[in-house]
């Protein structure tokens, strides 16, 4: 089995297979150039878009840019970069408990999961589910996307793979109400007095009002049980969807509070500007990266390593 980190390796090599250095180094081909003329100033701005960074951003971190050698530019723009991911924590109780084997205080901690559809919800619960019950939590994931048929049990065919036993898995069978899934599973939780209540939910179009709407139940009924239900809404996120990702933030934001983002599928063609420009605009932690279909392809967002491997 790979490991985590050789995993993740794959992502960092794809990052820097892009590499904004190697595009910044032809800039500085001729010994004379200046990043401060015009036209090397739009190729600079070129390059940031091209690695998903967005036009709104672009010129404010160009702004910054005050060397004219391509090593003071290229310290300038990881500073700049590092100061926008840093203006957020990127850690939640849960990230802590998943990474960092911080004990969660709160009782019967509640966790929603949404997303569009095929973002990797369910195979990102199943890797959470994995490191938490190897963290010793006694888990419950509800499958309340009972929306597509055959979503239940692809969950539960994950669940059982990283050995969460069936009972473990609140399903009730026939046609049923995603919100009442959720409430039932979560009774379940509190009476059987398991720590961590994990909750699917069906990919969504947060455009569509029937189905937002239906999201936004699901969280306020889950609030009818406990006062904090639930600890956590996070939202999982292709990594490769580009600024969609930010269309996305801004309207499941309106719908439910995000507390956090999980960016998946960055294995495929992962340029890393998407992350700056969600941070910069919604200031909402980035909880983990995921960069693979391995249950061990599930990492901590660090920061200094991401943008160390973005521009080296
Ligand atoms: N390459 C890659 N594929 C991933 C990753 N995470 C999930 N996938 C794949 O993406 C596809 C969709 O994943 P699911 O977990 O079913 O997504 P979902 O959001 O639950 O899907 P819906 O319930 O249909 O909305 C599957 O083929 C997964 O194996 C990842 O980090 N990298």
């Amino acid at each position: 089995m790979k490991t985590a980190s050789f995993v993740l390796k794959s992502f960092y090599s794809k990052l820097k297979e892009f590499s904004i250095s190697n595009s910044l180094k032809t800039l500085f081909s001729n010994e004379n150039d200046d990043i401060r003329s015009k036209m090397l100033l739009s190729e600079l701005e070129r390059v940031l878009i091209e690695a998903d960074i967005s036009v709104h951003l672009v010129p404010r971190i160009t702004q910054q840019i005050k060397g004219n050698t391509f090593e003071s530019v290229k310290e300038e723009l990881k500073s700049s970069i590092t100061q926008i991911l840093n203006i957020v924590e990127h850690s939640s109780p849960l990230s802590k408990a998943l990474f960092d084997k911080i004990k969660l205080k709160e009782k019967h901690y509640s966790i929603l999961i949404c997303g569009v559809n095929g973002s990797g919800k369910s195979t990102t619960i199943a890797k959470i589910s994995n490191l938490l019950k190897l963290n010793e939590y006694k888990i419950i994931v509800a499958a309340a996307d009972t929306f597509r048929a055959a979503a239940t049990e692809q969950l539960e065919r994950m669940l059982l793979k990283v050995g969460i036993a069936s009972q473990d898995i609140f399903a009730p069978s026939g046609n049923c109400d995603p919100s009442s899934v959720c409430y039932q599973g979560f009774e379940e939780a509190i009476n059987k007095d398991y720590d961590i209540f994990i909750a699917d939910t069906a990919g969504r179009l947060p455009t569509n009002v029937d189905l937002a709407r239906q999201l936004e139940k699901m969280a306020k009924i889950m609030n009818k049980l406990h006062v904090n239900a639930p600890s956590e809404v996070i939202l999982v996120v292709d990594g490769t969807s580009g600024q969609n990702v930010l269309s996305q933030v801004s309207a499941f934001n309106e719908i439910v509070k995000i507390s956090g983002l999980i960016v998946t599928k960055l294995d495929n063609r992962a340029k890393g500007g998407t992350i700056i420009s969600v941070v910069d605009k919604y200031k909402i932690p980035v909880l983990a990266i995921c960069s693979g279909e391995n249950m061990s392809a599930i990492q901590k967002f660090d920061v200094k390593e991401f943008v160390d491997n973005m521009i080296q």
